[in-house]
């Protein structure tokens, strides 16, 4: 209701901007003062989503899409980029297969997207990296980015930018470029496994980033917002996005199937299933990969309460 109502007030705003301009009969007080910051400059958005991808499907992909739409619904922001980052191989997750051919599947399945992409920044890391420092990578590399744009920008922008960053100490507000972590609702439910994520990664990641996470079967993202005092304190900054299209496509089923001799047309984009039979990806073998090592996250935070 609310996201209508700010997209419709962003239309009717939009008109009377024009007929102020051709009839010099309105009140520019009126227009300039009641209309959101958000009609002189959308906020840009970078997704980043971190997990498996063992493989990618086509679920994954649908979650950008989904993502950006609801965004942009809100007439606050628009969603310059989409970036897949694998997880590296040190994770230690049962049945994950190596890291050079979940990236070559990512970079398959996002050939035909012009917004989203993959990088192997992390899983290039030996060891395993948590969350918020992959976050923390990807905002400074979208920063220096955006600064060397600075400098061959005009000097009103600058300018304009300058000021942004002056008159806001809050660091999501003043910035017109934010990356967010993109979800789905069995990860944010995962911050409360004991040992799992450290309370100040996740403070960080909702308070300084953001997340925008898409609704999955047999998760309560709403409720479990509701329930996390740490969560709740930053909910404006959690933006639950509803998949009324249930889709329950998982890795796991599809490396299930896979194994099995079943068909994954049409769960997973074309050159992804032909990448898979031609490197004879996903056997009862690779099944049991990491099956009695630890989870990385776990071992470093210790296991008792595993
Ligand atoms: N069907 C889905 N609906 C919503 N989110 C999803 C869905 N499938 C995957 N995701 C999200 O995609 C991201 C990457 O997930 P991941 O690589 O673990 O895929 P997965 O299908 O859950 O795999 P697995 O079955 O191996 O756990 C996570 O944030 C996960 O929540
Ligand atoms: N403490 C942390 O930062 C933490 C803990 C668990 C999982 N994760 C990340 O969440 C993602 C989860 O992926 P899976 O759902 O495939 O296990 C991975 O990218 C993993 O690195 C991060
Ligand atoms: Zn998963």
């Amino acid at each position: 209701m609310q996201n209508l109502y700010t997209k419709d007030l962003f239309v009717v705003c939009a008109q009377l901007g024009s007929k102020a301009k051709s009839k010099q009969s309105w009140n520019t007080t009126v227009l300039t003062s009641s209309f959101p910051m958000a009609l002189q400059e959308r906020i840009r958005v970078v997704l980043l989503a971190c997990g498996s991808f063992n493989p990618i499907t086509n679920m994954h992909l649908r979650m950008f899409e989904l993502a950006r739409d609801h965004l942009e619904d809100t007439g606050r922001y628009r969603v310059v980029k989409g970036i897949i980052s694998p997880v590296g191989d040190a994770y230690k997750k049962k049945g994950l297969i190596e890291s050079r051919h979940r990236i070559e599947m990512a970079r398959l399945a996002t050939e035909a997207s012009s917004w989203i992409s993959v990088d192997d920044w992390e899983s290039q890391q030996t060891e395993w990296v948590e969350t918020a420092k992959v976050i923390r990578h990807h905002h400074a590399v979208l920063s220096a980015a955006e600064d060397n744009h600075d400098k061959v920008d005009t000097v009103k922008f600058t300018k304009k930018r300058r000021l942004n960053k002056e008159s806001s100490s809050d660091h999501n507000t003043s910035e017109t470029l934010q990356l967010k972590l993109l979800c789905g609702a069995d990860v944010l439910e995962s911050f409360s496994v004991p040992n799992l994520w450290k309370k100040e990664d996740i403070s960080e990641i909702v308070g300084r980033y953001g997340i925008v996470c898409i609704t999955r079967n047999g998760c309560d993202a709403e409720k479990f917002v509701y329930q996390s005092d740490a969560l709740h304190e930053h909910r404006k900054n959690i933006h639950i996005v509803r998949e009324w299209v249930t889709n329950e496509i998982s890795a796991t089923h599809v490396r299930r199937a896979v194994r099995r001799g079943q068909s994954v047309r049409y769960l997973l984009p074309e050159p992804v299933v032909h990448y898979i039979q031609d490197h004879h990806l996903y056997s009862a073998e690779s099944e049991q990969k990491n099956a009695d090592v630890i989870l990385a996250p776990l071992q470093r935070y210790g296991s008792t309460n595993e």
